[in-house]
């Protein structure tokens, strides 16, 4: 039998944080106007928890992210990471962005190389480690050619090799598969779990996909905008590994349609409380 959908309001996760929002505001100063894209967001994310963020454009998904990345710093309250203040970009967090940005002059093989070459790894080495992670994302046929020559797909899948190579311990992935068809999509989901599952990472998964946000994580924060703020935590107990029987299981359906009302719920004027869990 499906457990209870747990939703609590702080989203604090029941383990010891590998990474503790703070009470964290950014605001933007445009011309004369402050814009607050972030009020007051407190979030723990617990070692190895794959947690994904939607709402709606402008909710401060990306700004959250940026801030973990050590891109942006908030204007108030902390960003802590293994209980260490966010201090700029570092080897620890790998970062996945929609656009793949893979060098287009070098192989699968030397871009998966090519942040363990900086990091003075020696060559037998690091060649055998991007061959590790080339294989998980399943791209061993193609580790050498270039990225002109591999479908959108395979050059996301290049770009998670990259990022998983380094060994970061938090992945902080940004509409990673935005770009891509729902084929391709669904099959790097199942991809990214699968590698998830063999070497385990801290994940923060930024989606615009709700059935994405549920079928990939153990909970699903939902933001507002307007300011830019977490509305809704809501725990996803779907069982692992996610197969696509999971993908048609009522219950997924049931989680599905408890972060759909959450989201639409507050984009259409509902009062500022969530609504109240789905069953
Ligand atoms: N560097 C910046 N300067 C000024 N305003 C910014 C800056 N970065 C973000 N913003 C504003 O902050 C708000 C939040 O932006 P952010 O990109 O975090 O939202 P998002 O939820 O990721 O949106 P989307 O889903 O469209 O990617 C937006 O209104 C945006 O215009």
């Amino acid at each position: 039998m499906a457990g209870a959908i747990v939703s609590t309001r702080t989203g604090q996760a029941p383990e010891p944080a590998k990474i503790a929002v703070s009470h964290v505001t950014k605001t933007f100063t445009l011309g004369r106007d402050r814009f607050v894209a972030l009020d007051d967001v407190s979030l723990d994310i617990a070692d190895n928890e794959f947690v994904t963020v939607v709402g709606p454009s402008g909710c401060g998904k990306s700004t959250l992210l940026n801030i973990l990345a050590g891109l942006e710093e908030p204007t108030a309250g902390s960003a802590l990471v293994d209980g260490a203040p966010v201090a700029g970009p570092g080897p620890d967090r790998g970062v996945i962005f929609q656009q793949y940005a893979l060098f287009p002059w070098l192989s699968v093989r030397k871009n998966v190389e090519f942040g363990l070459k900086i990091a003075g790894m020696p060559r037998a080495r690091r060649r055998e480690r991007a061959d590790h992670f080339i294989d998980v994302v399943g791209l061993t046929e193609f580790a050498d050619v270039l990225p002109k020559a591999l479908s959108g797909g395979m050059r996301q899948r290049c770009a998670i090799a990259r990022a998983y190579a380094v060994n970061p311990s938090i992945l902080l992935m940004d509409e990673p598969f935005g770009a891509l068809d729902a084929l391709s999509r669904v099959k790097l989901q199942g991809q990214l779990l699968e590698a998830w599952g063999r070497e385990r990472r801290t994940v923060l998964f930024i989606t615009h996909d709700v059935d994405e946000a549920v079928f990939l994580a153990n909970r699903v924060i939902v933001m507002a905008a307007r300011p830019g703020r977490i509305f809704d935590v809501i725990d996803v107990d779907l069982p692992h590994p996610r197969t696509e029987q999971v993908r048609l299981s009522p219950r997924f359906t049931a989680l599905r349609n408890r972060v759909w009302n959450s989201v639409y719920h507050h984009e259409h004027g509902g009062d500022p409380t969530p609504p109240p869990t789905a069953d």
